[in-house]
């Protein structure tokens, strides 16, 4: 028996790695699906354009379907770019052979505007493939290309979905919501003569390649055996973090990020783990002068460019105080249990993204001296010279005072102090790359 679930893509080849077979590939690796692919298109393509488009003969994308399908099995399959009608009906005529769940990307314009499937093509795409989806999911444009239709909000959406399941016999379709209008991106699904809302807030990010792989993420968790409408649920989760984290790079329309899904729980796991390692050695360690009346914290954030709120940075719930003689932490270590030094880190590391530890410890002046003896860099800031603006703002000192420290001096802090102000204790903090670091420094000023 077979335990891996597999996902078959049937779709064309992005260069740049953003659309197509690569981000649907990269969609089913974050769901733990094994991913089996039919290209049918080789496009040279980037952020910006796609230059030249090369098509498979369609006795050979029929083909790449037909071995897998028969060998290692696809528990679900979805198409994307299929470019011309000779590929259409080959795949059609192919996929019929097999009760597999097919999801259909109904791709006609790239992002960078470069058609994708030749204007003659559009009818043999209705008529011998849109009969075959379980679930058709056009994006605004498409949707008024298959229907003839205007679309601009949710109701002419709802619309537009079941005119399309009516006349193609496609058992159901999700209108996709971020073009339409409204700061809300709400898709509308039309299944088993019922409609159902997926709203997210549009996000600013990256876009390309949204496309494939939310129809892609569909594709794997229908293929692990979830109901249409919960993978749909998820495939909307995944899309809006992928948007929203995706990597800044080319000069056009920036990809996706499909591995955040992925990236992120586990590198929350190991931050999670490195972090209470720390604590317990910094209890052990004891260092009882060290923590100020306010209490210490030790915090760790998630990497670029996860790290966004105190959400994304973990510390010590309740902090770590003075119990008698003895340095003890109140709680555990969670994300979101610290404020202060969560939003000095998060300062800090729009400076120095690799540096995402920090803790802070009693001010006086001879741990400064100290930190300076031992050839730490150490700056401060002013609470005398904060700007009437920033103290009214709720929360916004210590992010000022971390920029403005960071700023007096051309070199990375290790060190940051302030002298406090009325009701506000003084404070030093010490920054590192991780845990670790941080405790080496701090062992040098005991
Ligand atoms: C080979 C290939 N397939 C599909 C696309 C479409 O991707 P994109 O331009 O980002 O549009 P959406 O994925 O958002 O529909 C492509 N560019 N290349
Ligand atoms: C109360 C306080 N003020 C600090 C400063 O740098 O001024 S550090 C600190 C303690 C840590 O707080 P948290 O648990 O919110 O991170």
């Amino acid at each position: 028996m077979r335990l891996v679930r597999t996902a078959l893509t049937i779709a064309g080849s992005d260069s740049g790695g953003g659309a197509g077979i690569e981000a649907d590939l990269k969609t089913f690796t974050a769901f733990g699906v094994h991913g089996l692919v039919a290209i049918t298109s080789v496009t040279a393509q980037n952020t910006q354009t796609v230059t030249a488009i090369h098509d498979i003969p369609p006795e050979v994308v029929s083909e790449q379907i037909r071995v897998v399908a028969e060998d290692i099995g696809v528990d679900a399959a979805k198409t994307g770019m299929l470019s011309n009608a000779e590929i259409i009906k080959a795949v059609a005529k192919t996929v019929k052979n097999y009760d597999f769940p097919l999801v259909v990307d109904p791709v006609m314009i790239a992002k960078s505007g470069a058609p994708l499937l030749r204007e003659d093509a559009v009818d043999a795409l209705i008529k011998y493939i849109l009969p075959l989806a379980t679930l058709v999911t056009p994006n605004r444009f498409e949707a008024e290309k298959l229907t003839g239709m205007e679309i601009r909000n949710v109701n002419d959406a709802k619309l537009a979905a079941k005119k399309i399941a009516e006349e193609t016999g496609a058992k159901a379709v999700i209108v996709k919501g971020g073009h339409l209008e409204g700061k809300e991106a709400i898709d509308v699904l039309y299944h088993n003569g019922a409609y159902k809302l997926y709203r997210a807030p549009k996000v600013d990010g990256c876009t390309h390649g949204t496309g494939c792989s939310f129809s892609a993420a569909i594709t794997a968790n229908l293929a692990k055996g979830l109901s249409l409408e919960d993978a749909v649920s998820v495939a909307k989760e995944f899309i809006t973090l992928g948007i929203s984290t995706g990597h800044k790079i080319g000069h056009g329309h920036c990809p996706v990020n499909q591995s955040a899904w992925i990236e992120i729980p586990a590198e929350k796991w190991r931050i999670y783990e490195e972090l209470t390692r720390a604590v317990r050695e910094f209890e052990r360690i004891n260092p009882i002068k060290l923590i100020p009346e306010v209490g210490t914290n030790f915090v760790y954030a998630l990497p670029f460019p996860y790290a966004r709120t105190k959400e994304d940075v973990a510390g010590v719930k309740g902090r770590i105080v003075r119990v008698g003689n003895e340095v003890r932490a109140v709680g555990s270590v969670e994300f979101g249990a610290s404020d202060h030094l969560a939003r000095a880190i998060l300062t800090f590391m729009r400076f120095y993204p690799k540096y995402r530890s920090a803790i802070n410890v009693r001010y006086s002046e001879e741990i400064v001296e100290l930190a300076k003896e031992q050839g730490f860099t150490v700056s401060f800031y002013d609470r005398r010279e904060e700007p009437i603006e920033v103290k009214e703002k709720e929360g916004a000192t210590i992010p000022w005072g971390i920029e403005v420290a960071v700023k007096r001096i051309n070199k990375r802090p290790d060190v940051i102090y302030h002298l406090g102000d009325i009701g506000k204790e003084p404070m030093i903090l010490i920054f590192g790359r991780n845990p670790r670091e941080v405790l080496d420094k701090l062992r040098l000023l005991i």
